[in-house]
């Protein structure tokens, strides 16, 4: 079948974020199966779009009118086909939505170029690409969601616990679908919402750095987190770089596969090759990425970029009701790239009139356990050190203290909203609830002062990476 060139308007993330009208091709009554699991959702989400299923052995599919072919369809104009059929049925399908004149696809199949049986079928979709100018997201891969549109075009298990979407200037990109549902529920988890979340599976066509180039260049997005196992597409990773650069948006990216066992296993994950850990690294520090190696370094890293301020310099002023707690968040600090200056004398006045005699005003500032009793200690020292044109960055450590939870998370609420510096929050152990109450509000808060530290030390350098982009 001879297909002229498929070609759209619409921006790459509008098609997959909020096609006006999809059509899922292998469409299963059943809404336990992964190809109905799609079509239950979207009845479900509150999508904004038309949803059309296909399957040549159903007249209605979970109580929608279904087609028996792309091609039986009547009305045309789909920006979008989700191809849940298996993997050898896939070519066909593509070329059947690119002669309908579908400008973009996400295969859900498994089978292709991760497997040695499926590497031909691979490239057979990558030359039907070519050929058609059909956009393909996957395969391999667990589809998008779009939090403004319900676009809930995935089969994935993280929308069991609920189809409200939680909307947010967060967009995560993943070549691992896994990984996709672990940072978005992570992230929601921690109070942030994810606008835009996109599994990219094995790339055959549209890679992560594409889509996410894409997303930043929306209004309503103001960082983008994507996890990746290869590099293999340096052209589009150099396109991202530089509409971050130019929107100076942070992308907070974390590479598996570093080591040699780790690429061997991407290899059969997403058919993708690795590349060596020092090798990656040079790369995506030229190219002014935000690396990380874990998870929870991305979550936390996230964490403060989404707060939207920038440091003027990278000295921290922690404030603490543990002297132990400083201490080991001035290594934490310095390990970070940070300083934990001693203050001026004359600035020390003004703190010292605040705590115990046998506290400390030098930076960590130990406000002793003095705090249990008086958490208004706090509220006072934080007046003094916001306000202070040394101090670039504020932590504040607290631990368990249950009791005033509610009058510290306000005060703290209240000293943050005073100040336009970067300011987080390390409340260790305790029920959890005053750190939920602060991320709620909007604070970046975490457990453990070595995240912080860390998280802190990445908006440092980010923020010089810009200045040195903005001067150069
Ligand atoms: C990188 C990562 O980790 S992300 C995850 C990557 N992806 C995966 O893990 C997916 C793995 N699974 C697969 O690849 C599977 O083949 C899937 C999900 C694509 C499809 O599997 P199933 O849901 O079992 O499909 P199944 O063969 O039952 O067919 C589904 C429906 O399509 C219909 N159908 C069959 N042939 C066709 C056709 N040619 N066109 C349209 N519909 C068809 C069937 O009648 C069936 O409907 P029904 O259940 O109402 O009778």
């Amino acid at each position: 079948m001879n297909v002229a060139h498929v070609t759209s308007q619409r921006p790459l993330c509008d098609l997959y974020f909020s096609p006006r009208r999809v059509v899922v091709v292998g469409a299963s009554n059943d809404p336990r199966k992964l190809s109905g699991r799609v079509i239950d959702f979207l009845n479900r989400s509150a999508f904004t779009g038309e949803v059309i299923p296909i399957n040549p052995n159903r007249g209605t599919v979970q109580a929608l009118r279904a087609y028996p072919s792309v091609g039986a369809y009547p009305h045309g104009n789909i920006d979008l086909a989700v191809l849940a059929v298996p993997a050898a049925d896939v070519p066909g399908a593509l070329q059947e939505c690119a002669a309908a004149d579908i400008p973009a696809a996400i295969v859900f199949a498994s089978g292709f170029a991760e497997t040695e049986r499926g590497t031909q079928l691979q490239e057979k979709v990558a030359a039907l690409c070519h050929r058609t100018g059909i956009r393909v997201l996957g395969p391999n891969c667990l589809g998008v969601i779009g939090a403004k549109t319900g676009a809930a075009l995935t089969f994935s298990s993280v929308l069991d616990t609920g189809l409200e979407l939680h909307d947010g200037p967060i967009a995560v990109v993943a070549q691992s679908g896994a990984m996709a549902t672990y940072l978005y529920s992570l992230l929601l988890d921690h109070g942030l919402g994810v606008g835009y979340l996109a599994n990219t599976g094995n790339e055959v066509d549209v890679t992560a750095a594409e889509l996410l180039s894409s997303l930043l260049e929306r209004s309503d997005v103001s960082s983008g987190v994507m996890y990746l196992e290869a590099l293999n597409a340096p052209r589009a990773l150099q396109q991202l770089s530089q509409t971050s650069q130019r929107t100076t948006k942070p992308v907070i990216v974390l590479k598996s596969g570093r080591t040699e066992a780790g690429a061997a296993a991407a290899k059969v994950h997403t058919g993708s090759a690795g590349v060596s850990g020092t090798e990656t690294a040079g790369r995506l520090h030229d190219l002014g990425f935000v690396q990380v190696s874990t998870l929870s370094e991305a979550v936390d890293a996230t964490q403060v970029f989404a707060a939207g301020r920038t440091p003027d310099g990278n000295r921290l002023t922690a404030v603490s009701m543990s002297g132990g707690a400083g201490v080991l968040m001035t290594d934490d600090a310095h390990d970070a790239g940070l300083r934990v200056d001693e203050l001026p004398s004359e600035w020390r006045a003004p703190i010292t009139a605040e705590i115990p005699s046998y506290g400390s005003s030098r930076n960590p500032i130990d406000m002793t356990a003095e705090f249990i009793k008086d958490p208004t200690i706090l509220s006072r020292v934080l007046h003094v050190v916001t306000d202070h044109p040394d101090t670039d960055m504020i932590a504040v450590l607290l631990g368990n203290a249950e009791r005033d939870s509610t009058a510290i998370v306000d005060t703290i609420v209240t000293s943050y909203a005073a100040t336009s510096k970067p300011m987080v929050v390390v409340w260790t152990g305790g029920s959890g609830a005053p750190r939920k109450a602060l991320r709620r509000a909007g604070v970046p808060t975490f457990s453990d002062g070595a995240h912080a530290a860390r998280a802190l030390g990445h908006l440092f350098a980010f923020s010089r990476t810009r200045e040195r982009v903005a001067v150069g």
